[in-house]
């Protein structure tokens, strides 16, 4: 059987993005959105994530982990995904999709919580939109993006950006392994 050569280039261009990604000015960005995040759970915050599609994955996955489990055992941590469907669906319907996530952090995100945004254009306009009203209610904003970072670039307190490709899945497969790195920060330090 002849190897499939686009299955190799996956792996081999996975691995290059990787590479790229690995510089002591991520490492430092990703400690320094770790510290807001521990800041807020120690302050009786939260960690609010979203996204779209595969980064709404994302986003759940970072939540779960949280008030879940990740490596071991440990008290639950405080963190909500935005991705209930009869939310998403009623605000979708009734006002916008541009609107879904905004909406919610109007509804519960405080003072002094943290929005773990997930967008790898940095363009999408309901993560814009939340943005703008984490800000508004005093919430810092975390931001991984792909790409220029988009607009996202200028509206993050911290802003991590997986190296430049074509495609959305290489960037968030470097999303993934920031928020497990950032989970580990934060069940390490809070
Ligand atoms: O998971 C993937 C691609 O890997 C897609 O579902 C992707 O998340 C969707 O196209 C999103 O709508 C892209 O939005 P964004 O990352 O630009 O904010
Ligand atoms: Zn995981």
């Amino acid at each position: 059987m002849t190897m499939d050569k686009q299955i190799a280039d996956h792996f081999f261009e996975a691995a290059e993005i990787l590479q790229k990604f690995n510089t002591t000015e991520n490492f430092q960005k990703l400690a320094d959105a770790g510290e807001l995040m521990v800041e807020a759970i120690q302050n009786k915050g939260k960690i609010i994530s979203c996204g779209n599609g595969g980064s709404m994955c994302d986003a759940m996955h970072f939540a779960e982990e949280l008030t879940g489990r990740y490596r071991g055992d440990r008290p639950a941590l405080p963190a909500i995904s935005i991705s209930d469907p009869s939310h998403l669906s009623c605000v979708a319907n009734d006002y916008g999709y541009d609107f879904v996530f905004s909406r919610y952090l109007e509804a519960v995100g405080q003072p002094g919580d943290v929005l773990l945004a997930i967008s790898t254009s940095g363009n999408s306009k309901n993560v814009l939109n939340a943005i703008d009203v984490a800000k508004q209610k005093g919430m810092k904003v975390v931001g991984l993006t792909g790409k220029d970072g988009g607009k996202m670039a200028a509206v993050c307190d911290v802003e991590i950006r997986a190296p430049h490709s074509s495609y959305a899945d290489r960037a968030q497969e470097i999303h993934i392994k920031c928020i497990h790195s950032l989970i580990d920060f934060i069940e390490r330090n809070s």
